[in-house]
């Protein structure tokens, strides 16, 4: 019940009904509750009730004075100045030494309810008459400004913890979440020193902004974050995809291993992980190709060296033979008894010899021809390898495919900047993927799969206006650069391409092969670069993956 409801309650006092039973008190109790324009809470009927049955439940002003004494006693579970309060007023109250309560009183109102606290009673010498309602005495008539010192010591207290509990979190477990944003993590340490020492609303207000400028940023960084780690994902994807194709020549795997090791160790961002997708997407393919080149060389220098050993072992064996029957001749020689006899055997011996002569000299000409062959061999081996360094270092053209390459794609990315913004034009960009281009490649193999990006290549040349720029950008993506196009007009006609390359359908041995792309289509903010544009249609790119392919989406 509130004050102005007893108070109330006191003026419209009713003479006790001793007489009544319960039931009739009860009656009773509900008719005053109307008369009084009460409002009917438990503790209003209680009340009236009580005061019919003639229970008062009104202490008298001693007791008042002492359960406020005890109440602030039970307030601090530890001594402080709060509960020695507590002690001199109980003290005062049972020895009934009036002017020590209030001289206390006021002690009290000093420290602890200055600035615009006004205590009912506290500035004047209290009497036991002193007009009060019950305890507890946190609720003493306090009327409150809004000054952060107009509060009561349970609600400094209050305060004290949490601004205490606040502190701690930024300081030991928000900068310690922060490890890898050390100037986040800085921010939340000297908020959490602020916040300690923070007094005044005002510099309450201040590191209420500041809060919310760091939660603000800690969220910035967070979608940072996963957006890192979900390409890292892709990244560890590609490579595990893989790597089983490239263990058997442990040379070609320490490379990836190493850009990845030293992508890792530097600090992670999206370009970096961007491109080192790229790259190592070119660099397996190409290396899985040149790897097997260098096998075919290989098995050919192997079975070269096989002929070259049966040629050889075929020498020894002819020539063996041919000792043997020299052997058996020098026996007929010696047994020979006439010139006629004789003359046989030499022509026998003339014409094994002529056919020792001829078979070495045949397994000479073969040896001699098959080292070229192991040396050529050998050379190609070294040309695959050094064409391998120098990788389309100069060229601007997808050997492949035809289409422009990386570097032709910056020269021409960069005309086009240019040439948006002196018309100030709309410029779009598509990346393309195709889809599940692995499987296809696995199911009809390489050469399947190279047919495919070619005749891509054709269709969208046949569809797109001469304007439109087509780069490969890597392994089975590509990136459309449209001129003059807005983002409306670049996703109809990237929808238009899809279209019409399920129509025209591709044909590898004579079977039907569907291939289809997802796309993701950016339109050029403001005077956006190169790489910015290129990050937002990636982005939309993935997402049209991840709703299930073969669709547009456009970047936000
Ligand atoms: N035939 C051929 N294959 C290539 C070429 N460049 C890259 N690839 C292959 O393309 C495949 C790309 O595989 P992933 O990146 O896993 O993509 P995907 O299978 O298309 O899967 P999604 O993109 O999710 O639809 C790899 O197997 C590469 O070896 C190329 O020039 N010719």
């Amino acid at each position: 019940m509130t004050m102005k409801t007893k108070d109330a309650a006191k003026k419209e006092k009713t003479p006790p009904l001793m007489a009544l039973n319960p039931a009739e008190l009860a009656r009773e109790s509900f008719r005053q509750l109307a008369t009084r324009r009460i409002a009917p809470t438990p503790e209003a009927y209680r009340q009236i009730y009580e005061e019919l049955a003639g229970i008062s439940d009104i202490p008298d002003s001693e007791k008042v004075l002492l359960d406020f004494a005890n109440s602030l006693l039970t307030l601090s579970s530890e001594p402080d100045d709060i509960s020695d309060f507590g002690k001199r007023f109980e003290l005062a109250a049972k020895a009934r030494d009036w002017r020590a309560y209030s001289t206390a009183l006021t002690a009290l109102t000093a420290e602890h309810l200055k600035g615009s606290v006004a205590v009912t009673g506290a500035a004047a010498p209290v009497s036991p008459s002193v007009s009060t309602s019950a305890p507890p005495p946190a609720s003493v008539t306090v009327s409150t400004t809004n000054s952060p010192t107009s509060r009561t010591p349970a609600e400094d207290r209050h305060t004290r913890l949490l601004r205490d509990m606040l502190s701690r979190t930024l300081l030991l477990a928000v900068a310690a979440l922060l490890n890898t944003a050390p100037e986040l993590a800085e921010e939340a340490e000297a908020l959490g020193r602020a916040v300690k020492d923070a007094v005044t609303e005002d510099s309450l207000d201040d590191i209420s902004i500041q809060l919310k400028q760091l939660c603000f940023k800690i969220e910035m960084r967070a979608g940072d974050a996963a957006e890192e780690q979900e390409l890292l994902l892709r990244l560890f994807k590609l490579l595990l995809d893989n790597v089983s194709e490239l263990t058997e020549e442990d040379s070609w795997l320490h490379g990836q291993i190493e850009s990845v090791q030293s992508l890792l160790s530097g600090p992670i961002n999206h370009h970096a992980l961007m491109d080192a997708t790229r790259n190592m997407k070119d660099v397996i393919y190409k290396q899985g190709t040149l790897k097997h080149s260098l096998t075919e060389a290989k098995v050919t220098v192997k079975n070269m060296m096989i002929t070259f050993i049966d040629r050889l072992g075929a020498l020894a064996t002819s020539t063996g033979d041919y000792h043997e029957k020299i052997d058996i001749y020098s026996g007929k020689i010696r047994q020979a008894s006439d010139i006629t006899a004789l003359n046989a055997i030499l022509e026998d011996v003339m014409r094994d010899t002529r056919n020792a002569q001829s078979e070495a000299l045949r397994s000479l000409d073969e040896m001699i021809v098959v080292r070229r062959d192991v040396e050529s061999a050998e050379q190609r081996i070294h040309e695959l390898e050094s064409k391998l360094a120098q990788m389309s270092e100069l060229v601007r053209e997808d050997q492949l495919t035809g289409s422009l390459n990386r570097r032709g794609l910056d020269d021409v990315f960069d005309r086009e900047l240019s040439r948006a913004d002196r018309r100030s034009s709309p410029l779009c960009i598509a990346m393309l993927d195709l889809d599940d281009f692995k499987r296809l490649n696995d199911t009809h193999g390489h050469v399947a799969g190279d047919e495919a990006l070619v005749y891509l290549v054709r269709v969208i040349k046949d569809t797109l206006r001469t304007m439109d720029v087509l780069a490969r950008f890597g392994g089975e993506e590509f990136l459309i650069l449209l001129p003059d196009t807005t983002i409306e007009e670049a996703t109809q006609t990237v929808t238009r391409l899809q279209r019409e390359l399920t129509k025209r359908i591709f044909m590898h041995n004579d079977e039907r092969v569907l291939i289809t792309f997802s796309a993701g289509v950016a339109l050029r903010a403001g005077t956006e670069d190169q790489g910015s544009m290129i990050k937002r249609a990636d982005a939309a790119l993935y997402k049209a993956k991840r709703a299930g392919k073969n669709r547009v989406v456009s970047a936000e």
